[in-house]
């Protein structure tokens, strides 16, 4: 390698949402002439292979997933397991340190990239090399900023300004789902928050996947909460997929004029309960819109299909189709049929929603989601959220149906302010030069982490 090109290590969380968003940066890191070498499970580089651009640059590097009493054997990703089990599947990743460790000392990368892992910092310090650490965030900035805030507010230790824009409003139930990260177990013995400020504290630089553009000074507050370098990689949009959409899809989505389906996609981790998936899809039923849903089978049921409403299929055949597997997100967010995106607003899909023509529903789980849902709806008012009870979070066939109507009417105020300020997002991220300056800039800061 020459002396512009780093060696960089990354070892994401095993989450696919966490590991595709890596892959997407090592392809830009790539792209750059840096080499990488990318820690995954064994069985899950059969599912990313067509999203690697550079594969004389980044090599695979298999571990073992231990196994852990409770995970169902063969666990390697949150695909593969109910949410309530992903503290489980972190024990996993902390077993890994060792194993860890021999492929540092054996690899001896000049960087490394983590995410969860607060352990790996002190793996770096006995290489025998200078290897700096970067924890890389692919949870947006506002998201990680509001923690931070949240957990110096209570200790009423707010010395850094917090910034303004991110002043959010939570709903009770929202507020309860950020109560959890901050005290509920996330691997053995600690919360996740605990885990962030660990991390935080033990890395030699902190990086995020966006730009300041959307995300305003959030991840300069973190930097100064923690006193650490901040870089920022810029939206990290995917690069265009080499292969094409499944032609099941293209055919059946073809026969819809453009722009008048709704596509339902809520990651890779989220499995609904039965009574909320019957009332997501009967608020699709409700819209008259044809539409595809690809959601994991509700807890309890093997199928989707075991768990659709009474009559639902019929009702809808040749109209709607529920979905109990993975789809090419990517590439059917292109089709020209989708109309309209319900998204749990993962940093992944909402990166990917924002730069679709798509106009866009949120639907968010979990707590960096939820303050994304609130960044597009509230600040931007790029998207609509779906209404749900104060209290009790749940939604309604009704709460599903209104919020799609309201986008997908383009003749009313909200349906076309919607469009015009997503629109406006989505020129910023795809303007010539955001992305390729944002990276080069990263991939400058890196060099200037190494000295
Ligand atoms: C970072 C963190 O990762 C987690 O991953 P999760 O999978 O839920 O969501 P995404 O980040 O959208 O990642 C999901 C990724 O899987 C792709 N996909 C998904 C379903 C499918 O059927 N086909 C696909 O190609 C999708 O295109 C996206 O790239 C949590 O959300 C968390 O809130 C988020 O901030």
């Amino acid at each position: 390698m020459d002396s512009s090109s780093i060696h960089i290590a990354m070892y994401p969380w095993f989450a696919m949402g966490h590991i595709i968003a890596y892959l997407h940066l090592a392809n830009k890191l790539a792209n750059k002439g840096n080499k990488i070498s990318f820690i995954i499970p064994k069985g899950t580089k059969s599912k990313l292979v067509h999203f690697n651009h550079f594969p004389n640059l980044i090599t695979f590097v298999p571990i073992n997933v231990p196994h852990v009493h409770g995970l169902p054997h063969g666990t390697e990703t949150t695909l593969d397991i109910p949410f309530s089990s992903n503290t489980l599947l972190m024990t996993a990743f902390d077993i890994t340190q060792k194993e860890i460790e021999l492929i540092l000392v054996e690899i001896k990368p000049s960087i490394v990239f983590f995410d969860t892992a607060f352990w790996l910092p002190n793996l770096t310090r006995n290489l025998g090399v200078k290897c700096v650490t970067v924890l890389y965030w692919v949870i947006t900035s506002p998201s990680m900023s509001f923690i931070e805030y949240t957990v110096r507010k209570c200790d009423g230790n707010g010395e850094v300004e917090f910034p303004a824009s991110s002043s959010i409003k939570l709903h009770a139930h929202e507020g309860r789902v950020v109560d959890a990260i901050l005290k509920n177990e996330f691997g053995i013995g600690i919360s996740f928050y605990e885990r962030i400020w660990r991390a935080s504290t033990m890395a030699d630089a902190i990086g995020f996947k966006g730009c300041r553009e959307i995300e305003g000074p959030n991840a300069d507050y973190v930097g100064n909460v923690y006193r650490k370098p901040v870089l920022l990689s810029g939206p990290v949009l995917p690069e265009p997929q080499t292969s094409a959409l499944e032609e099941k899809w293209a055919l059946w989505l073809g026969k819809f004029k453009a722009g008048s389906v709704i596509y339902v996609a809520l990651g890779s981790e989220w499995i609904l309960q039965q009574n909320q998936f019957q009332e997501l899809v009967l608020g699709l039923e409700l819209t008259g819109f044809p539409f595809l849903a690809a959601l994991k089978p509700p807890l309890g049921f093997e199928s989707v299909e075991a768990a659709l409403p009474d009559g639902f299929k019929e009702r809808v055949q040749g109209r709607g189709i529920v979905h109990g597997g993975w789809v090419q997100q990517t590439l059917i967010l292109k089709h020209p049929s989708i109309g309209c995106f319900i998204t749990h607003c993962g940093s992944g899909s909402m990166i990917e929603a924002l730069v679709s023509q798509c106009q866009l529903v949120l639907l968010p789980n979990i707590f960096d989601q939820i303050i994304t849902a609130k960044l597009i709806s509230t600040t931007f008012k790029a998207g609509v959220e779906i209404r749900r009870g104060e209290e009790d979070g749940l939604f309604s066939k009704e709460s599903v149906s209104e919020a799609v109507m309201t986008v997908m009417n383009e003749e009313s105020d909200v349906g076309k302010e919607i469009k015009v300020n997503h629109t406006k997002l989505r020129s910023l991220l795809l303007s010539e030069d955001l992305e390729s300056t944002y990276v080069h800039c990263f991939n400058h800061k890196l060099h200037e982490l190494l000295g």
